[in-house]
């Protein structure tokens, strides 16, 4: 069975904000658009906003103003307001969700109700949609009776179906085991793909944003703070949340020595100096204090040679303090200026704890920003392994 379905629709979030009774502003002013069949992941940290946006692209929750149009076609604002059944949508919860006194092949039939064809015609469908997904052999099974994976499977076939043009995912794999996870996301990325819809999926997963996406957005305290290709929002973060939040060795302090066009800039940190992308600087605003923000794919590491007394740009040396077997290699700690940290420095070795070693920092991948939020620290928000083999040759 093909799943390509209708067409799917545009979507357009223009200047959209929400608040609840409690006055919270959960969401500021929020504007992006999504091409027909593009996959667009919301990365935020929880209270970000994100649940809030999928429930109003859904029809759940009603805006305070703002417009969301589909294809053109306002859904929401201007005192209007469409229901979710007349969007044309599908949703896959983080619980789940489905009803727990039908079968499987219920619950999936369930969802093409309101589509001219008879009960055979549907259970006939039904039972497709489980193949697709794996669980042929589970159709006359109840939910209870279903391990969480499974269920999440019988969800997907559920929202799969009926091939809407839009399909809204809410933190889908968050209650699912790691390799589950991976396994899930990867049917998830190849069924939306052929079902041609346009999908909006939210999590604070970044490698599974990065995996999934052909665009993300950043959320960060009810704004999005950037809208970009994945590639775009790893090579240039457009603020240190941003690049925090989407991994990071570490960070180091350090003063503008020079300029290089309007952007990049070279750092001098310690004894050595860092080329690096000018993040939100400006070379006409001096800042003569800086971060740089470092990906843990830009650092290459080799073990200190006698001769390593003499810094290039973009070298470091260290001392690691640590070190974690990941299957391909190594994930290093490293110790460099002033007690600073690096943390997920790959290497193909395992380098002992205690050596000397000397980093190499690809440019590509380092990134000054003036006016890092107070409490700084070395260790980064998020350190996700999965990214540190991440090419830094992407710009
Ligand atoms: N029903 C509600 N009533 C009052 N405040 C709410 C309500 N729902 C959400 N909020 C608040 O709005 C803000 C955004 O919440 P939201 O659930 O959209 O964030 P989130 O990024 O999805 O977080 P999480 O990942 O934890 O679900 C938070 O500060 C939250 O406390």
């Amino acid at each position: 069975m093909g799943l390509a379905g209708g067409t799917a629709p545009s979507l357009r979030i223009d200047g959209v904000s929400k608040s609840y009774v409690s006055g919270k502003l959960a969401l500021d002013q929020v504007r992006f658009q999504a091409r027909s069949g593009e996959f667009v992941v919301l990365l935020g940290p929880s209270g970000s906003g994100k649940s809030t946006l999928i429930r109003l692209i859904a029809g759940i929750e009603t805006l305070d103003s703002g417009e969301i149009a589909f294809d053109g076609k306002t859904v929401a604002g201007g005192g209007k307001h469409l229901p979710p059944e007349e969007r044309d949508l599908a949703m896959v919860f983080q619980d789940y969700a489905l009803w727990p006194h039908m079968k499987a092949v219920e619950n999936v039939a369930f969802a093409l109700r309101r589509l001219k064809m008879g009960a055979s015609e549907r259970r006939r469908k039904a039972l497709e949609m489980l193949d697709r997904v794996g669980l042929a052999t589970h159709a006359e099974q109840y939910p209870n009776d279903l391990s969480g994976g499974e269920q999440q499977r019988v969800a997907l076939a559920r929202a799969l179906v009926a091939k809407p043009g839009l399909l809204l995912f809410d933190e889908p794999l968050s209650n699912l085991d790691a390799d589950l996870r991976e396994r899930l996301r990867v049917e998830i990325a190849s069924l939306t793909r052929e079902c041609g819809s346009t999908a909006v999926y939210i999590t604070h997963d970044q490698s599974e944003a990065f995996a999934l996406a052909d665009k993300i957005g950043v959320l960060h305290a009810g704004k999005l703070v950037q809208y970009s290709t994945p590639e775009a929002l790893y090579t240039a973060p457009e603020t240190p949340f941003v690049a925090r939040f989407t991994g990071l060795a570490g960070e180091l302090p350090g003063c503008i020595e020079s300029w290089i066009g309007d952007e990049t800039v070279v750092v001098r940190v310690g004894d050595t100096r860092i080329k690096a992308r000018a993040g939100n600087l400006d070379r006409n605003k001096p800042s003569a204090n800086v971060h740089v923000l470092i990906r843990t794919a830009a650092a290459t590491l080799t073990p200190a040679t006698v001769d390593d007394h003499q810094r290039a740009t973009n070298e470091l040396s260290g001392t690691v303090c640590d070190v974690a077997f990941r299957g391909r290699g190594y994930d290093h700690v490293i110790e460099v200026a002033n007690g600073h940290r690096l943390v997920g420095v790959f290497g193909p070795d395992r380098l002992d704890r205690g050596s000397e070693v000397k980093l190499s920092l690809d440019p590509v991948g380092c990134f000054a920003f003036g006016d890092v939020d107070a409490g700084v620290t070395t260790t980064p928000l998020v350190a996700d392994r999965s990214l540190a083999s991440l090419s830094m040759s992407t710009s």
